[in-house]
C-alpha cells in the first residue's frame, strides 16, 4: 500500500451533517464540521472549505471546491466532500463535467443532525471513506453515497425531503456498500462511463429556470429572457408547454442567441420533440430550443452556465446536450 492510499481527504462545505440547533432558537445552522470513523490505520485530513447551509452554495463556490480537489488529489488514497443536501446534486454534476482527476471522490451528508439519536452521518461518512478509498472507485468521476447506494453525479437527484434514503434518481444506483462480519462490501453495478472534461473561463453566466404548469401564458418569461444570458425551462412530459410560449420562444431564438433549454419537470425520461402541435417539443426544437435530454432542470441549468462559460455558442450547446 502506497503513503498516498492510507490517507483520507475529507473536504467540509456545511449542510446538515454539519449542523445543530442554533444556540438562539433560530433552528438548524451549519457548526461545526463531522468527525469521520474509520480504522485508526488511514490517515484522515480534515479541510474546512466553507461551512455554509447548501441553499447557499453557487457555481463560484464549486469552481473553488474543483480546485481544491485538484490541487489535493495527488497526496491522498480517495477524497470525500461533506456537502448540504439541498444541492448536493448541483455540485456533484458540476464537478462531473468539471473535475480532472481519476482519484476516489466522493460527495455525502446526512439528513439528520449530530443531536439526534438516530444521526445518519456516522454511517454515511464511513461508507464514503471506504468508497472513496477503493481502488475500484479510481476513474469513475465524482460520485454521491447515501445510505449505502453508490450514485453517479449525471443522474442522481434528491428524492425525498426527510427520509435518510434522501437520493434517488433514473435509472438508479451503480452501486452498493455494505458491512459484514469481514469489512465493507463494496459492489459496482456498471462500468465507469467515458467523462468528457468542461472547462470554464467563469462561472457566472446568468441562467434562469422557469417551472411550466397547466395554465402557463408565459408569465415572467420575457423578463427572464431579457435579463439571462439563457434560460432553462422545466416543460411538461416530454418537453411540451402550453402553445402562449411558442412565439415567445420563436422570438429569443430568432432575434437573439441566447439558449433556451427544454427540461422536464417530470422526474424520469428523455426530452424528445414527438408532439407537433403549438408548444409540442417537435415545435420547440423547431423554433430553436435545445432539449436537455435525461438531465433535470437544475442539472440542465449547471450545464449551460459551464458551456456559456467556454464561450460557447448556441449550436455548439446544442450538439453538447445532445450527449447527456
Ligand atoms: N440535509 C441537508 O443537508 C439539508 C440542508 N438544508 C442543506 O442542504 O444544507
Amino acid at each position: 500500500m502506497s503513503l498516498s492510499s492510507s490517507r483520507l481527504a475529507v473536504i467540509h462545505t456545511g449542510g446538515t451533517i454539519a449542523s445543530r440547533p442554533d444556540p438562539s432558537g433560530a433552528g438548524l445552522t451549519p457548526q461545526q464540521a463531522p468527525q469521520t470513523p474509520i480504522s485508526p490505520q488511514i490517515r484522515v485530513d480534515d479541510v474546512q472549505a466553507f461551512n455554509l447551509p447548501s441553499p447557499h452554495i453557487t457555481p463560484a463556490h464549486m469552481e473553488t471546491l474543483r480546485g481544491l480537489i485538484e490541487d489535493l488529489a495527488p497526496d491522498y488514497g480517495g477524497l470525500v466532500v461533506t456537502h448540504g443536501t439541498d444541492t448536493l446534486e448541483e455540485t456533484a454534476f458540476f464537478l462531473h463535467l468539471t473535475l480532472g482527476t481519476p482519484a476516489g471522490v466522493v460527495l455525502t451528508g446526512s439528513m439528520r443532525h449530530a443531536e439526534e439519536l438516530s444521526w445518519d452521518g456516522p454511517g454515511n461518512l464511513y461508507d464514503a471513506a471506504q468508497v472513496a478509498l477503493s481502488p475500484q472507485t479510481r476513474g469513475r468521476g465524482p460520485l454521491v453515497v447515501f445510505g449505502g447506494d453508490i450514485f453517479d453525479a449525471r443522474t442522481v437527484t434528491k428524492v425525498h425531503t426527510t427520509a435518510v434514503d434522501a437520493f434517488g434518481g433514473y435509472p438508479g444506483p451503480i452501486g452498493r456498500i455494505d458491512h459484514g462480519p469481514v469489512g465493507a462490501a463494496l459492489h459496482y453495478f456498471a462500468r465507469p462511463e467515458p467523462r468528457p472534461l468542461y472547462r470554464p473561463s467563469r462561472v457566472d453566466a446568468r441562467v434562469e429556470v422557469l417551472y411550466a404548469y397547466a395554465g402557463w401564458r408565459g408569465e415572467g418569461y420575457a423578463q427572464a429572457a431579457e435579463r439571462a444570458d439563457g434560460l432553462v425551462i422545466a416543460a411538461l412530459g416530454t418537453g411540451n408547454l402550453p402553445a402562449e410560449l411558442l412565439p415567445l420562444i420563436e422570438q429569443t431564438c430568432a432575434q437573439t442567441q441566447k439558449p433556451v433549454i427544454i427540461a422536464t419537470r417530470t422526474h424520469a425520461g428523455p426530452v424528445l420533440p414527438i408532439y407537433g402541435y403549438a408548444g409540442g417539443g417537435a415545435s420547440l426544437l423547431r423554433a430553436g430550443a435545445i432539449p436537455a435530454s435525461f438531465l433535470n432542470a437544475h442539472k440542465a441549468r449547471i450545464l449551460l452556465v459551464v458551456l456559456l462559460g467556454m464561450g460557447l455558442g448556441r449550436d455548439e450547446i446544442a450538439e453538447v446536450f445532445g450527449r447527456f
